[in-house]
């Protein structure tokens, strides 16, 4: 049985991780931590990840990016695998993913859905042929009217995959606003929608001269995220350092079958 801690357990995600492992047998979660302490759980809950001392084999994060450093500090500390969900990470906490991956195992994704993660390589297969034959490339993205960070990880995700395909020569941009000029060719633009209680809506744009082509994936749930992070954290639990992401759990869990 794998021995989860649950970073931000108090929040959305970490209810929704805490009872979908009910229904588990492979993993249960140890403690959680979170600096609300509003909520009851059937485990300990510290308010600072640097005051937990319950043994574990992996922490499962959905929290907040000013959280991710103490978590990073702990985990490499501690030497204990982190599946690490928080979107929103500065340039400067990339590098520390990057730094605390040489001495444990940081799975990071933006995105636990399988939908999502499939379409990061579709993505890249059409963006390879609709480019060069001219199609302007356009991502937006629509989420829930709490989300704090704009434009969501998962809109970088697939804006980098993208990018990736056609030799990162392409700029990003949010804001048509500023300038009174027409787009350029080789820019991809993101726009991210908030309200109501939208869970996730990505739609990637390829417009070309008299047709488009529009990938599009929905999140009717939460629990499309959770079951992604619980998978996630049985995989990465025991795994030497290094730095894992959601198609390493896809291509093991097919080998699997
Ligand atoms: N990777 C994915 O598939 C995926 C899916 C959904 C959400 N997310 C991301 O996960 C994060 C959390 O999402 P949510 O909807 O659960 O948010 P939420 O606001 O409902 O929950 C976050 C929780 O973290 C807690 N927290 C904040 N600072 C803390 C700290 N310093 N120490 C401990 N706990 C702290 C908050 O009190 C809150 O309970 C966001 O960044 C979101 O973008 C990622
Ligand atoms: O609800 C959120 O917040 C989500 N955040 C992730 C992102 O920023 O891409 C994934 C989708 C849900």
């Amino acid at each position: 049985m794998v021995k989860a801690i649950m970073h931000g357990c108090n929040g959305k995600m970490g209810q929704v991780i805490s009872n979908l492992v009910k229904e588990d047998d492979g993993i249960e979660i140890v403690a959680g931590i979170d600096k609300y302490t509003g909520v009851k759980n059937e485990y300990p809950v510290f308010t600072d990840i640097a005051d937990c001392d319950v043994e574990a084999d992996v922490v499962i994060d959905f929290s907040n990016a000013l959280a991710v450093d103490g978590l990073l500090s702990y985990c490499g500390e501690k030497k204990l695998p982190v599946v690490l969900c928080t979107t929103g990470l500065s340039e400067e906490q990339l590098a520390q993913v990057q730094r605390v991956s040489e001495k444990t195992a940081v799975l990071k994704s933006a995105n636990m859905s399988l939908g999502i993660n499939m379409l990061l390589k579709l993505l890249q297969d059409a963006a390879k042929i609709l480019a060069p034959a001219g199609f302007d490339i356009e991502l937006v993205e629509k989420h829930h009217n709490l989300k704090v960070d704009a434009p969501s990880g998962t809109a970088l995700a697939l804006a980098d995959s993208v990018n990736e395909a056609l030799g990162n020569a392409y700029e990003y941009v949010y804001d048509r606003s500023k300038e009174r000029k027409k787009r350029e060719k080789k820019e991809i633009g993101i726009s991210a929608v908030r309200g109501g209680t939208i869970v996730g809506e990505h739609e990637v744009i390829f417009a070309g001269a008299d047709e488009v082509i529009e990938f599009k994936h929905t999140a009717y749930s939460k629990a499309v995220f959770g079951k992604g992070a619980v998978e996630a954290a049985k995989y990465l639990a025991g795994k030497q350092a290094g730095l894992y992401d959601m198609s390493d759990v896809i291509e093991s869990s097919s080998e699997n079958q």
